[in-house]
């Protein structure tokens, strides 16, 4: 369970990322983060694992508060958080099974991951994890010759490496193809139907958002402004998580990569 409390967080430059937020994640659902650009759906996602600070209130994840944890303890719960980038984030000079192994390296020593020396465990923990996003064949592929989906299933095979028990996936899809769109978030979803992982992701694109959510978190201006099962999401209600109408020109359409904006 993942719960914000009286969450704010203010960037140094005095800009409002966060505002009292109140929510509570539970365990395996599959929740999808909406707003526009610089509605806080970073800021929000980077907060549960700290790569981002809050400035007020409190993160717990699992009962415990990762806003108050330091030290060991801060390791021992990101352990438990796998994140996924729009870039990807591998190494893309080392090969596949590498960037899967390197999700193990919260349980290891800095000198024995440094060497590169896995537990054979370790190694069939990440072939498991790459037969998981259908990738097992180019484990041993350098990442660079992968396409930009198989590499970010690579990176979600790296969460599977790492045992995460939650997944946050910030744009996972927006430098993606509507194919290559299609396999990652299929993957996304299989997993956490399969594995019960909590998965948590943010989307520009509202299609996809209701097509693989279970619930829908609509962010604006730092604020929740919808919250609810996708059937509830409706053209009205997204149209006031977006401040404006849904329908666009085909012209307006070219434009912007989700149909909420002008
Ligand atoms: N490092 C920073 N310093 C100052 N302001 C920031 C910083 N990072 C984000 N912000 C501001 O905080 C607000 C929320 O940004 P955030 O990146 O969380 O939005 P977002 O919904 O993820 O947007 P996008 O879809 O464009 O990534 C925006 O006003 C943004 O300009």
């Amino acid at each position: 369970m993942i719960e914000f409390k009286n969450v704010s967080k203010t960037y140094p430059n005095g800009t409002k990322g966060l505002k009292d937020i109140n929510v509570t994640i539970n365990p395996g659902e599959f929740v999808v983060i909406v707003g526009l650009s610089g509605a806080g759906k970073s800021t929000f996602l980077r907060s549960i694992n700290r790569l981002h600070e809050v400035t007020e209130g409190e993160i717990f994840v699992g009962g415990t508060s990762i806003t108050k944890a330091n030290g060991k303890q801060l390791r021992r719960m990101r352990r438990d958080i796998g994140m996924i980038f729009q870039q990807f984030n591998l190494v893309k000079r080392t090969t596949v099974i590498n960037n899967v192994l390197s999700g193990r390296v919260g349980y290891h020593s800095t000198f024995r991951t440094m060497l590169g020396i896995y537990p054979k465990a370790d190694t069939e923990l990440a072939l498991q994890s790459l037969e998981r996003v259908n990738l097992v064949e180019k484990a041993y592929t350098r990442s660079d010759q992968l396409s930009g989906g198989q590499q970010q299933r690579v990176s979600i095979a790296r969460t599977l490496a790492q045992e995460a028990k939650v997944i946050l996936a910030d744009e996972p899809v927006a430098s993606l193809d509507p194919l290559t769109t299609t396999q990652v978030m299929d993957d996304l979803k299989k997993i956490n139907q399969e594995l019960g992982i909590t998965t948590i992701v943010n989307l520009h694109f509202i299609d996809i958002a209701r097509q693989y959510a279970t619930r829908i978190i609509g962010l604006n201006a730092g604020e929740i402004v919808f919250d609810g099962p996708v059937e509830e999401a409706t053209d009205q209600k997204l149209a006031e998580i977006y401040g404006q109408k849904l329908e666009t020109t085909e012209e307006e359409a070219k434009e912007v990569p989700y149909v909420a904006t002008s």
